[in-house]
């Protein structure tokens, strides 16, 4: 699969630019009202109690700012940050020896939790109820179990998938969030705090120009404002407006709604080869020359959220909003 420009995970490079952009305090951090709201109360009590925070899990498609979340939470606490993934933790050993290495009060952050295996999942539990371990030492019939005492600690965990998680690991966290995806109005506040940070001269209609193509998704914004900054330093004065901002979406192919070529190329297929369907998704996904799960974890979300297809159980529909934005005639049927 190539990288899509309006693609929500990270590209290879971007992790670094990424860095940069992350607000670090919670009063920065800009939307998600519910779930700031309630961390900030969270956090606060804990610190007014002396006390460790609970466990925080952070659930929501990629690039709403998981990871972020997690740097402020450490931050606002005042404690330090473990990060680490649960591919990265393949067994049991590889978490005893990062939890052993915990410092009272740090947060444990594990992205991708739900791809933690289940013996080291095991090796969670006891350690995120009564910050401890159970430890087997030697083998055979003189093997024992020892039991480790664990500083008090944080684990905030991070997935795009909350259905893979087990429940008894879900039933361990005490703060349970979901990130929902931002509002326009929300996406054009951090257009302009990610200016400020790269010292680009942004005009503020160009900045809800960004906002609006970016598909409700932070990761999003920041990427076009990049290119969209290379774009005016290259062919204007450097600074964002409202006219380069568009000729350098036109460019990349990025439509107003934020659609690129391969959700035109996935509508206008159903649209023409199937008379906007009903079409099975393996049929589609032939046509088009993709997988099915990748249509349907990748491609589809996105024009289902903004209503421009609709799942029926025959299959995929394109609607008529869907007709209206491509400028077709929605056919009578
Ligand atoms: N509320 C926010 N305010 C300002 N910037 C944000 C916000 N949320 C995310 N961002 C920016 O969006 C980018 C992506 O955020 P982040 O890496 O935290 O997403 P994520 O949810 O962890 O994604 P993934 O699921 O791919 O790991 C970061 O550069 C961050 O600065
Ligand atoms: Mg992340």
């Amino acid at each position: 699969m190539e990288e899509r420009i309006v693609g929500s995970e990270s590209h290879e490079q971007e992790e670094w630019e990424e860095r940069s952009l992350r607000p670090q305090r919670l009063t920065q951090y800009i939307g998600q009202k519910k779930v700031k709201d309630n961390l900030s109360v969270f956090i606060k009590a804990a610190k007014m109690r002396e006390e460790t925070l609970d466990h925080v899990l952070l659930y929501g498609p990629p690039g709403l700012g998981k990871t972020t979340l997690s740097m402020i939470i450490a931050n606002e606490m005042g404690v330090n940050l473990r990060t680490t993934s649960g591919p990265a933790i393949e067994r049991p050993g590889d978490l005893a020896a990062i939890l052993t290495a915990l410092e009272p009060g740090d947060v444990l952050f594990i992205d991708e939790i739900h791809r933690l295996n289940r013996s080291v999942e095991e090796v969670l539990y006891p350690a995120m109820e009564d910050y401890c371990l159970d430890i087997v030492i030697g083998k055979g019939p003189t093997a024992r179990s020892v039991r480790l005492d664990l500083p008090p600690f944080t684990l905030v965990g991070a997935t795009t998938r909350a259905g893979m998680l087990s429940a008894p690991l879900r039933d361990r966290f005490g703060v349970v969030s979901r990130l929902e995806y931002y509002t326009n109005e929300e996406l054009g506040e951090i257009v302009e705090r990610t200016a400020e940070v790269l010292e680009v001269p942004l005009i503020h209609e160009a900045g809800r120009e960004i906002a609006s193509r970016s598909r409700g998704t932070p990761r999003i914004a920041n990427r076009l404002l990049r290119r969209v900054r290379d774009f005016a330093q290259v062919r204007g004065t450097g600074e964002v407006d409202v006219k380069v901002t568009k000729e350098a979406l036109e460019l990349l192919q990025v439509d107003p709604l934020g659609l690129d070529e391969i959700d035109h190329k996935l509508l206008g297929n159903i649209i023409e080869k199937f008379r906007g369907g009903p079409v099975g998704l393996d049929t589609l996904a032939a046509t088009i020359g993709e997988e099915s799960h990748t249509i349907e974890d990748v491609y589809e979300p996105f024009l289902l959220q903004l209503g421009f297809l609709q799942r029926t159980p025959r299959g995929r529909m394109v609607t008529p909003e869907a007709y209206k934005h491509l400028k077709l005639e929605v056919p009578k049927k």
